[in-house]
């Protein structure tokens, strides 16, 4: 341990840290942009330069030029520390891409100027809204293969996307400029200080949000790393609270409840003496293996929090034209839930009308075919296959499900999976 100790260096805490990252459509730049970011601020010595390949460094995502899983970087600028989530914008990994989100205090859409609004820059931006990311800053990117006109045009379809989806379309800063140029230092007027001013656009309008420090602690596992030598590491977001080596810690979710110790605590590479709520971490933890822990558990102060399976919750349907369904649903329709970190089926029942119509707020009972942490004020999206159907916040915790409520949920699935593969 204490080798390690020595090889690492001690995270000093001298900014605010603020956790932002990339948004948009599949190829518009997403990857590119982080990567110039970090090799802009490196000539400042305010970050390290990450290339290209070593944020998409899956063998999967070299080979298909692609990002698949989400990415963390991190950087400084004179006022701030951040961590940065490079999302996918591909359609196949939207899944990826709400569990990146879901870690943001802000956000910044990239839209190719050679394309404009396209299916993903739509969803990820309503998604965001959902989320509960309140500020968005646009980089329009690629202006070097697109002509003036063009560029004018794309800006002003996107202020009135944001608007539409709930933003302020008309004061959301838009910088336009070329993360390519900037990552191969051509063109510093489209290059470099298009970077800089979206730097400086970042820090003036996305607010560091302010952290609820003296709550029993949560982090919702992103990730879970066996590393030899030393352990299990779980990494994530802090939500709430401070964690310290030393604190006694539970995971809790998928029918399990572990207990275990902290016993180190590290944000990017570097040891931290305490980890504050906001604060993207790497928790080493004693006595459970790495398959007892998965992505959607939380880590937190034991006893704090608990699983359920049942709730109430205020959903807003998405309209056909929001990219929702077209057709209105019943009770018993089964749906995929996002939150946090996790994802479930859940089985909806409509306690107080017949059915649904697309673009309809409504009150809903979510039954989950296992529990997982959930609190009142949480937030939630609802998916039908790859459509996002909904957004919703729980507003009652209900009685777990009974026996034969939990059977019924169960062979219902089972029923519905059958069906699915005679299909096939
Ligand atoms: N002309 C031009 N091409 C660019 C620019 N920025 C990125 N590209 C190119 O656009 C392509 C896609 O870039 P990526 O950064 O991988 O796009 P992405 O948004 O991360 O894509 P996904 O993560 O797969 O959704 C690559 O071939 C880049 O070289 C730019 O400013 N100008
Ligand atoms: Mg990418």
């Amino acid at each position: 341990m204490r080798q390690y100790a020595n090889e690492k260096k001690v995270f000093e805490r001298t900014k605010p840290h603020c956790n932002v990252g990339t948004i948009g459509h599949v190829d518009h730049g997403k990857t590119t942009l982080t990567a110039a970011i970090t090799k802009v601020l490196a000539d400042k010595q305010l970050a390290e330069s990450k290339k290209y390949n070593e944020i998409d460094n899956a063998p999967e995502e070299k080979a298909r030029g692609i990002t698949i899983n989400v990415a963390h970087v991190e950087y400084q600028t004179e006022t701030r520390h951040y961590g940065h989530t490079d999302c996918p914008g591909h359609a196949d990994y939207i899944k990826n891409m709400i569990t990146g989100t879901a870690q943001m205090d802000g956000a910044i859409l990239v839209v190719a100027a050679t394309d404009g609004a396209m299916p993903q820059t739509r969803e990820h931006m309503l998604l965001a809204k959902q989320i509960g990311i309140d500020h968005i800053v646009v980089f329009i990117n690629k202006v070097d293969a697109a002509d003036q006109e063009m560029v004018d045009l794309v800006e002003m379809e996107i202020r009135e996307l944001l608007t539409e989806m709930g933003y302020d379309g008309d004061k959301i800063p838009v910088v336009k400029g070329s993360a390519l140029c900037a990552l191969e230092d051509k063109n510093p007027e489209i290059g470099a200080n298009a970077i800089l001013k979206l730097l400086e656009e970042v820090d003036n309008f996305i607010p560091t949000p302010v952290r609820e420090l003296d709550k029993p602690f949560l982090l919702p596992v992103e990730n879970v790393y066996s590393i030899p030598g030393r352990g299990t590491v779980v990494t994530g977001r802090l939500e709430r609270g401070v964690v310290k080596k030393g604190m006694e810690c539970e995971f809790v979710g998928y029918n399990k409840v572990l207990k275990s110790t902290v016993t180190g605590v590290e944000m990017f590479h570097q040891i931290l003496e305490e980890a504050q709520a906001g604060d993207q971490l790497g928790a080493l933890v004693r006595g459970v293996k790495r398959d007892d822990i998965k992505r959607g558990m939380v880590m937190c102060k034991p006893g704090s929090v608990k699983a359920l399976d049942q709730l109430e919750a205020q959903v807003y349907i998405l309209s056909k034209e929001e990219g929702g369904r077209t057709k209105p649903f019943m009770s018993f329709i089964q749906l995929q839930m996002f939150s946090r970190t996790w994802d479930c089926a859940v089985q909806v029942q409509i306690p107080d009308k017949e059915m649904v119509m697309p673009g309809e707020d409504t009150k809903l009972i979510l039954r989950l075919i296992r529990p997982m942490v959930l609190e009142q004020g949480q937030r939630f999206t609802l998916r039908d296959g790859n459509l996002t159907l909904g957004t919703g916040v729980v507003t009652n915790v209900l009685p777990a499900l009974t026996e034969s409520q939990r059977s019924e949920l169960t062979e219902g699935k089972k029923a519905r999976e059958k069906k699915v593969a005679a299909k096939k």
